[in-house]
């Protein structure tokens, strides 16, 4: 499971849990502007936006989770086992191919590479098609759906059976399955929870009152499930109220956060091939300030807040620069 959601102060924030049950040795990448991309389909990408996020390298390519770039256009992979389905390149059809085509590992660096915003995102993904090409026959095509987002709009991309579908999201939260739509129908059940009081509409005027702060958000789903944390978030983020200056926006950004992660120990998966128990929990959790150009994350490891400031390194360079994550416990001792 993972969650991304988008915060708005002073400053855009866009960012993300995490969840699953193993790494594939992500670390904070920084694509320049000059590096090349060899895309299967479109040709090299070699003159672009410069691009921060979450990626695995592989053969010097950045398989990016989630991202933003320079202009501060962000965008997130969530999985949608099941319902993601990629076109195969074998029978592709004509009209397929007056679009452009990427693979699913592509979409990313592909849309931050020539997207500044989200107006020129949804008419780059208008006709697309997302082939399902594997990146080495190790790493499977992953089912995900896309949330991307810039200063002002927030969209989610699915790919699926029936082709490519863009959904306005004005709440700017999204999880796993199903689909989008169905979360925004979902969400339609809670209208009532409130950070207020319960209403006392059944026994007013009598001594039988709400014996707790918190009672107006009774009947918000507490589970681990998709629809439950995508309107638990939902819920948290609405209500939300920080200060408009960095520290206080990132820290509630995480508190955001912080309401749908997965502790370790509380999504069992069942036993691996060696009788390991798996669980889902979540890796790390992720925000970027989209004007700034800074991605602030933390891991399971170590809470502690570490960032990676994009417009610190040389942006005209041709290679990457890859910052391994700070997974080092070290607190802090006031004595
Ligand atoms: C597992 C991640 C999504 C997390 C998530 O949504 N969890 C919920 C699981 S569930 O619904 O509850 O089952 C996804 C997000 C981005 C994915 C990675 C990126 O797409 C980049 C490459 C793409 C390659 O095809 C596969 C490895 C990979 C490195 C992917 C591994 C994995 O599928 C990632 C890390």
């Amino acid at each position: 499971m993972c969650t991304s959601i988008t915060y708005h102060t002073q400053d855009h924030y866009f960012g993300r849990n995490l969840d699953y049950e193993r790494s594939y040795g992500e670390k904070i990448t920084i694509t320049p502007r000059d590096f090349v991309f060899s895309l299967r389909h479109e040709g090299e990408l070699s003159h672009h936006y410069a691009i921060i996020g979450m990626a695995t390298v592989i053969s010097n390519f950045p398989l990016y989770y989630d991202a933003t770039n320079e202009c501060g256009l962000s965008i997130a992979g969530l999985n949608f086992s099941g319902y993601a389905q990629y076109s195969s390149t074998t029978t592709a059809s004509s009209a397929d191919r007056t679009n452009a085509k990427v693979t699913s590992f592509e979409l990313i660096p592909w849309l931050l590479g020539t997207c500044k915003d989200v107006r020129t995102a949804r008419a780059a993904l208008e006709g697309l098609t997302i082939t399902d090409e594997s990146f080495v026959e190790s790493l499977p095509a992953s089912p995900l759906h896309w949330m991307i987002a810039d200063r002002d709009e927030c969209i989610v991309y699915e790919y699926t059976k029936d082709g490519g579908k863009i959904y306005e999201n004005p709440v700017g939260v999204m999880t796993n399955n199903p689909s989008f739509d169905y979360h925004m129908t979902h969400l339609q059940d809670f209208l009532h929870v409130s950070h207020g009081p319960l209403m006392n509409n059944l026994l007013s005027g009598t001594s039988v009152e709400p014996y707790s702060r918190g009672m107006g958000a009774m009947g918000l789903p507490g589970d681990l499930s998709s629809a439950s944390r995508f309107v638990r978030a939902a819920y948290t983020k609405l209500n939300s109220l920080s200060d408009a200056d960095e520290a206080s926006s990132v820290q509630q950004f995480f508190s955001i956060l912080d309401s749908v992660a997965q502790a370790k120990g509380c999504c069992y998966l069942g036993d691996d091939a060696d009788g390991h128990p798996q669980y889902e929990y979540t890796l790390y959790s992720s925000c970027c300030n989209v004007d700034k150009g800074i991605y602030y994350y933390k891991t399971h490891e170590n809470s502690h807040i570490t960032a990676v400031n994009l417009f610190h390194e040389d942006l005209d360079s041709t290679t990457l620069k890859i910052f391994p994550l700070e997974r080092e416990w070290k607190p802090t001792f006031s004595n």
